[in-house]
């Protein structure tokens, strides 16, 4: 029986049992299985032109078309997010690919490599994502949907977004343009590359849709700004099923909500309740939640008991604390990420488009790497994701190549040599 208890700060609320961790960073099977109104502009460069995008000073329509809304009824319902997409008579599945802005270009070139030299079953389609307006809104030009759509999936780049001006981030309109509910976010430590913890292994899954990002903003009056935090249960359920469902496919049997409702008691109270409801759906996961500060603290003090756990948070919370779990590893050059959808899936590293070393050569591609390993598991192609995840592994193991950020003098595009070299 699943028994509630709050606790103090020292500890999590606790609802029920457990299960030991599973080995690898990526799971080997899992659930994932107009014309524009005008054109803004011509290059894929991060420039002035795209700050001329204004904020919307309504709601934007980031809210599915009825026909996109999925309930789901029963926890024996079919697992959420499964891949579509059938292979073409050459043999190979045709994945989108929006290089990025910055840094994005390099560290994809370095993918397309690794992929080539594994002869991985991919046939890259690379699409525009320079914004457009449609309705006075910021969008994806139509192109790019319709390519995602056709494929079911996508490997992104980081996409610059303009700072407290300009249009609205891409990645989020992305995110919302496709219905991507869940952002999972794996965090595992990196063999050979020494860090204050050897053994950090998180799952972190991160509603992707609304929250702190709902981009609801408006001026008050003059020096009074409002900022809609949004939460809706439809939201949040699909989400927190998500998660549950992920946690079973890993064989990590338990489930951790982390929230701040005690001071967001309605918004983060409504997802904290959901999470209740939805946990009585999985009786064999543990379910339990604890607050976003305690977490923090937790996690950087010792990230071991974390573990177990699969996380699940509300927007904001997920995009800081998976940063900082990047941290705990050797930094944002080695965390992935999947933005998963129940009919398109686009995969991307945590990492920004870092205009500080872009152009030069020096970024770490691992985490893109690690993305298009985390697709190629979506798609079911395990025995090529195997292989270039462990050319990868016994490279950073090796530690003859690393890139600057983890302490080596390596190009990307050598790094990603000394990767070939091993497949
Ligand atoms: N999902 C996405 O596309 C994201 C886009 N951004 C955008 O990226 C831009 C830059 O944001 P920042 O705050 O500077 O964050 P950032 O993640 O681009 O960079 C933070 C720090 O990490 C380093 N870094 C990041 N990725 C690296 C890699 N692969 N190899 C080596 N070092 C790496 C950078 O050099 C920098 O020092 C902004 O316009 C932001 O909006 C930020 C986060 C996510
Ligand atoms: O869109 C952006 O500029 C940043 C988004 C971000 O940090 C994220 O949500 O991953």
């Amino acid at each position: 029986m699943r028994s509630e208890s709050r606790s103090d700060r020292g500890g999590a609320e606790r609802f029920d049992s457990f299960s030991p961790s599973p080995s690898s960073l990526l799971p080997t099977t899992s659930i994932f299985t107009s014309s524009p109104t005008f054109k803004m502009l011509a290059a894929r460069n991060f420039s002035a032109a795209r700050q001329t995008l204004r904020f919307p000073r309504v709601a934007p329509s980031f809210v599915a078309p009825i026909s996109q809304v999925r309930f789901y009824a029963s926890p024996a319902q079919e697992a959420v997010a499964k891949f579509k997409g059938q292979k073409g008579s050459d043999g190979k599945y045709t994945v989108t690919l929006i290089e990025g802005d910055g840094i994005g270009p390099e560290i994809a070139q370095s993918v397309k490599d690794i992929f080539a030299a594994a002869k991985a079953p991919v046939k890259w389609e690379s699409v525009d994502v320079t914004p457009i307006l449609k309705d006075g809104k910021t969008a994806i030009p139509d192109d790019a949907i319709a390519s995602v759509r056709r494929n079911f999936v996508a490997l992104k780049g980081p996409l610059a977004t303009p700072v407290g001006k300009g249009h609205v981030s891409l990645n989020l309109t992305l995110r919302r343009t496709f219905n991507l509910f869940a952002n999972l976010r794996p965090c595992k430590s990196i063999a050979g590359y020494k860090t204050p913890y050897d053994n950090v292994d998180t799952v972190l899954i991160r509603e992707n849709t609304e929250g702190e990002y709902s981009g609801i903003e408006h001026v008050v009056v003059d020096g009074v700004v409002q900022s809609i935090k949004l939460i809706t249960k439809e939201a949040s359920e699909r989400v927190l099923r998500f998660a549950f469902q992920y946690a079973q496919s890993i064989n990590k049997k338990k489930v951790r909500v982390v929230h701040k409702a005690t001071i967001m008691k309605m918004s983060d109270g409504l997802f904290l309740n959901t999470a209740r409801e939805i946990a009585k759906d999985f009786p064999d996961v543990e379910f339990d939640a604890e607050l976003l500060d305690n977490s923090c603290l937790k996690i950087v003090t010792d990230p071991t008991p974390y573990n177990d756990k699969v996380l699940v948070m509300p927007n904001l919370y997920g995009d800081i604390l998976s940063d900082m779990c990047a941290g705990l590893i050797g930094g944002l050059g080695l965390t992935p990420s999947g933005n998963i959808g129940d009919e398109c899936s686009i995969f991307e590293a945590v990492h920004g488009s870092a205009p500080d070393i872009a152009g030069q050569g020096l970024a770490n591609p691992t985490a893109l790497l690690l993305s298009s390993i985390m697709m190629l598991q979506h798609m079911g192609l395990h025995d090529h994701a195997a292989r270039i995840q462990k050319a990868t592994f016994d490279t950073l193991a090796e530690g003859k190549a690393l890139t600057g950020d983890l302490g080596g003098k390596a190009k990307t595009h050598e790094y990603a040599q000394a990767i070939i070299s091993r497949l």
